[in-house]
Protein backbone atom coordinates (compact mmCIF):
# COMPACT_ATOMS: atom_id res chain seq x y z
CA UNK A 1 0.00 0.00 0.00
CA UNK A 2 1.05 3.34 -1.02
CA UNK A 3 2.45 5.42 2.35
CA UNK A 4 1.48 9.07 2.48
CA UNK A 5 3.42 12.78 2.74
CA UNK A 6 1.82 16.16 3.07
CA UNK A 7 2.76 19.15 2.27
CA UNK A 8 1.32 23.23 3.19
CA UNK A 9 -0.82 23.91 0.48
CA UNK A 10 1.15 26.99 -0.36
CA UNK A 11 3.88 24.60 -2.07
CA UNK A 12 1.34 22.49 -4.29
CA UNK A 13 2.05 24.47 -7.76
CA UNK A 14 5.52 24.36 -6.83
CA UNK A 15 5.19 20.57 -6.73
CA UNK A 16 3.31 20.00 -9.54
CA UNK A 17 5.20 22.10 -11.90
CA UNK A 18 8.39 20.92 -11.28
CA UNK A 19 9.87 23.36 -9.26
CA UNK A 20 10.09 21.63 -6.08
CA UNK A 21 12.39 18.79 -6.12
CA UNK A 22 13.08 18.15 -2.11
CA UNK A 23 11.52 18.41 1.06
CA UNK A 24 13.45 18.62 3.90
CA UNK A 25 11.96 16.80 7.21
CA UNK A 26 12.93 15.52 10.98
CA UNK A 27 13.54 11.68 11.74
CA UNK A 28 9.76 10.74 11.61
CA UNK A 29 9.41 11.32 8.05
CA UNK A 30 13.26 9.64 7.22
CA UNK A 31 11.85 6.16 6.66
CA UNK A 32 11.03 6.35 2.89
CA UNK A 33 12.58 4.19 0.50
CA UNK A 34 14.48 4.64 -2.92
CA UNK A 35 11.88 3.80 -5.60
CA UNK A 36 8.89 4.23 -3.32
CA UNK A 37 5.81 5.65 -4.79
CA UNK A 38 4.12 8.23 -1.80
CA UNK A 39 0.95 9.92 -2.03
CA UNK A 40 1.15 13.30 -1.73
CA UNK A 41 -1.59 15.54 0.15
CA UNK A 42 -2.41 18.85 1.61
CA UNK A 43 -1.55 19.33 5.32
CA UNK A 44 -4.58 21.55 5.64
CA UNK A 45 -7.40 19.92 4.58
CA UNK A 46 -5.60 16.11 3.31
CA UNK A 47 -6.74 16.48 -0.42
CA UNK A 48 -4.67 14.25 -2.48
CA UNK A 49 -2.82 16.05 -5.29
CA UNK A 50 -0.91 13.67 -6.79
CA UNK A 51 1.91 10.90 -6.32
CA UNK A 52 5.53 11.16 -6.24
CA UNK A 53 8.68 8.39 -6.46
CA UNK A 54 11.45 9.24 -3.92
CA UNK A 55 14.66 9.36 -5.04
CA UNK A 56 16.79 9.47 -2.55
CA UNK A 57 16.86 10.26 1.45
CA UNK A 58 19.43 11.48 2.81
CA UNK A 59 20.94 13.15 6.51
CA UNK A 60 21.73 16.64 6.42
CA UNK A 61 22.82 19.09 10.03
CA UNK A 62 21.11 22.85 9.33
CA UNK A 63 24.17 24.03 9.14
CA UNK A 64 24.72 22.27 5.88
CA UNK A 65 22.14 23.33 3.91
CA UNK A 66 23.26 25.07 0.81
CA UNK A 67 21.68 27.56 -2.03
CA UNK A 68 21.83 24.00 -3.95
CA UNK A 69 19.12 22.75 -1.51
CA UNK A 70 17.71 25.92 -1.72
CA UNK A 71 17.70 26.20 -5.19
CA UNK A 72 15.55 22.88 -5.31
CA UNK A 73 13.08 24.21 -2.97
CA UNK A 74 12.63 27.47 -5.01
CA UNK A 75 13.39 29.50 -2.42
CA UNK A 76 16.60 31.19 -1.21
CA UNK A 77 18.94 29.86 1.37
CA UNK A 78 16.92 32.48 3.90
CA UNK A 79 13.83 31.46 3.21
CA UNK A 80 14.38 27.64 3.56
CA UNK A 81 16.05 28.03 6.79
CA UNK A 82 13.19 30.36 8.26
CA UNK A 83 10.73 27.66 7.34
CA UNK A 84 12.65 25.00 8.75
CA UNK A 85 13.22 26.63 11.69
CA UNK A 86 9.17 27.31 11.92
CA UNK A 87 8.41 24.15 11.29
CA UNK A 88 11.33 22.37 13.17
CA UNK A 89 12.00 24.70 16.18
CA UNK A 90 15.68 23.89 17.30
CA UNK A 91 16.06 20.49 15.40
CA UNK A 92 19.87 20.39 14.07
CA UNK A 93 19.53 16.57 12.04
CA UNK A 94 17.13 16.93 9.19
CA UNK A 95 16.70 14.30 6.25
CA UNK A 96 16.81 15.63 2.29
CA UNK A 97 13.72 13.80 0.67
CA UNK A 98 14.80 13.50 -3.13
CA UNK A 99 11.95 13.53 -5.76
CA UNK A 100 9.71 13.38 -8.93
CA UNK A 101 6.35 13.41 -9.68
CA UNK A 102 4.85 9.95 -11.07
C1 LIG B 1 3.93 17.73 8.99
C2 LIG B 1 5.07 18.42 8.30
O1 LIG B 1 6.18 18.45 8.79
N1 LIG B 1 4.81 19.00 7.11
C3 LIG B 1 5.66 19.65 6.28
C4 LIG B 1 7.01 19.79 6.51
C5 LIG B 1 7.75 20.46 5.56
N2 LIG B 1 7.16 20.94 4.47
C6 LIG B 1 7.94 21.64 3.46
C7 LIG B 1 8.35 23.02 3.82
C8 LIG B 1 9.62 23.18 3.03
O2 LIG B 1 9.38 23.41 1.67
C9 LIG B 1 10.21 21.84 3.09
C10 LIG B 1 11.28 21.74 4.11
O3 LIG B 1 10.82 21.44 5.37
O4 LIG B 1 9.14 20.93 3.25
C11 LIG B 1 5.83 20.80 4.25
O5 LIG B 1 5.28 21.26 3.23
N3 LIG B 1 5.09 20.15 5.17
Amino acid sequence: MKREITFYSRFESDILSGKKTITIRDSSESHFEKGELLSVSRNEDGQYFCTIEVDSVTPVLMNELTEVHAAQENMTLGELKQVISEIYPRLNELYVISFHMR
